[in-house]
């Protein structure tokens, strides 16, 4: 109906070009998958329990709302207890109570939010249903639906094995042994068992065909339902390979503290990389599940050193960075940030096994291609993952497609090449809604919501 209806195009953020080594303390949020994983344990825990530390994005606030439809209480608070920093900051108590529709889920374009909950939902009494931004009706969710009429689902759906769908929640599942090909997302895997202490039988989740990606994102699943108070058995325990298995019984209201999200450091220990300076991200754990611990090791490989300290993990470059081949498969969620430096690198890199990233936010193997490439770059798709070969780059419109990584990735780019352009830098907000600033303050010396506050 003519230019007034039109939407505008999204903004240009002029990513700043580096004007010398970055050295800055980069205090990261909580992670994405672990306060997603939190909320939906404690919403299905058979007491009150706390999330502290939470991560505040698009992606988290999708969740603790469909859980608040849904009939939980989640109440937000800011405490400062004299317990230590750990218990201080951020918290929010959870109250799980029975759940009920008919309501409405938005999983925006949040894979853990489209995947995690539909099983959620069965226990629900009433209709659920599920829909969300126009990516979410392109990404797999058919192993979800089938798995869960098998375990005694009754779903409404157009048969394309994806959103949008209505979850028909009877009150209780009866759950039991299921085979399901998470091939395409380890999130198929881990939507079952979160769930599956409060189906009758529990769940026996099979997996079978192709090779199962994301595994640490797993492992996190299990050891969280563990932390919770659920009986696990996993193919790592000398079960089955390729089995998972979770007994029925009551989850605890536990005290959950989130890990900064490693994932979401990897931008800013790539501009110490990239540089040749020192980003210090303080809280890195010692232990963890989370995919972006790999970036010690293959940040090191691709030039930079690192050590794990009191103040956090610190990571140092030298301004020379090498090329890589890598097999991506496990910590599929790295790939847009390594192939930015890839692009920067003194020789060629391979980035092997993550075909499954063509279902992600959006077709990140076509997107790095098309994008890099447009700046001067030299990228290929292969069958399962990208060649790069660095060439001299210059500046352009760096397109995001609604992918927080892609934006990230760009920004990383823009360090080294001069007038790149992010388009849409504000699609960061699915999980680093922050980012812009945390990125301009870090160049000028410093990052995060404790920088500079003397904590
Ligand atoms: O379970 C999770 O929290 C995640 C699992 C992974 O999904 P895929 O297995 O689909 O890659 C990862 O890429 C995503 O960012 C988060
Ligand atoms: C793949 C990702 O997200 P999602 O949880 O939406 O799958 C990601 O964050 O890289």
């Amino acid at each position: 109906m003519g230019a007034m209806t039109e939407t505008p195009a999204p903004a240009l953020w002029p990513a700043p070009l580096a004007d010398g080594t970055v050295h800055a303390t980069v205090t990261v949020p909580g992670s994405k998958s672990v306060t997603n994983r939190a909320l939906v344990l404690a919403a299905l825990a058979s007491e009150p329990g706390w999330v502290r530390r939470p991560l505040r994005s698009r992606d988290s606030q999708l969740m603790s709302d469909a859980l608040r439809a849904m009939g939980v209480g989640i109440e937000e608070t800011v405490s400062s207890s004299s317990a230590g920093a750990a218990a201080s900051g951020e918290a929010w108590r959870v109250i799980p109570a029975a759940l009920h529709g008919p309501t409405t889920v938005d999983v925006g374009n949040a894979g853990t939010v489209m995947r995690f909950l539909p099983p959620v939902a069965t226990l629900a009494d009433g209709d659920i249903r599920f829909d969300g931004d126009p990516r979410s009706y392109e990404r797999p969710l058919g192993q979800v639906i089938t798995a869960l009429r098998t375990l005694g689902a009754r779903i409404d759906d157009d048969g394309r094995g994806a959103l949008p769908m209505t979850v028909q929640g009877g009150g209780a599942l009866e759950g039991g042994t299921v085979e399901i090909d998470a091939s395409n997302s380890s999130q198929f895997v881990s939507a079952l068992l979160l769930s599956a202490p409060r189906f009758n039988q529990g769940v026996e989740v099979r997996h079978v065909g192709g090779n199962l990606p994301s595994m640490p994102h797993i492992r996190m699943t299990v050891e969280m339902l563990r932390a919770a108070g659920a009986q696990v058995d996993t193919p790592e325990a000398g079960g089955e390979k390729d089995v998972w298995r979770v007994a029925p019984g009551a989850l605890l209201g536990r005290d959950m503290v989130v890990e900064p999200d490693l994932s979401n450091a990897q931008p800013f220990l790539a501009a110490a990389l990239i540089t040749g300076g020192t980003v210090t991200v303080p809280d890195w754990p010692r232990r963890t599940t989370q995919p972006g611990d790999a970036l010690r090791r293959i940040f090191t490989e691709m030039g930079g050193s690192c050590e794990l300290t009191d103040a956090g993990l610190v990571f140092t470059g030298t301004g020379k960075i090498h090329g890589i081949d890598v097999d991506l498969s496990e910590v599929g969620e790295l790939t847009p940030g390594i192939a930015a430096v890839a692009a920067l690198a003194d020789s060629e890199s391979v980035l092997r096994g993550v075909a499954h990233l063509r279902l992600h936010e959006t077709d990140r193997l076509a997107a790095l291609t098309k994008e890099i490439n447009a700046l001067g770059g030299d990228v290929t798709e292969t069958e399962d993952g990208l060649r790069i070969r660095p060439r001299r780059m210059h500046g352009g419109v760096f397109h995001t497609y609604e992918d927080h990584r892609m934006a990230t990735a760009g920004a990383v780019i823009g360090l080294a090449v001069e007038g790149v352009q992010i388009e849409n830098v504000a699609t960061t907000a699915k999980t680093l809604p922050d980012f812009p600033k945390m990125w301009t303050d870090m160049l000028a010396g410093d990052a995060g919501p404790e920088a500079g506050a003397g904590a």
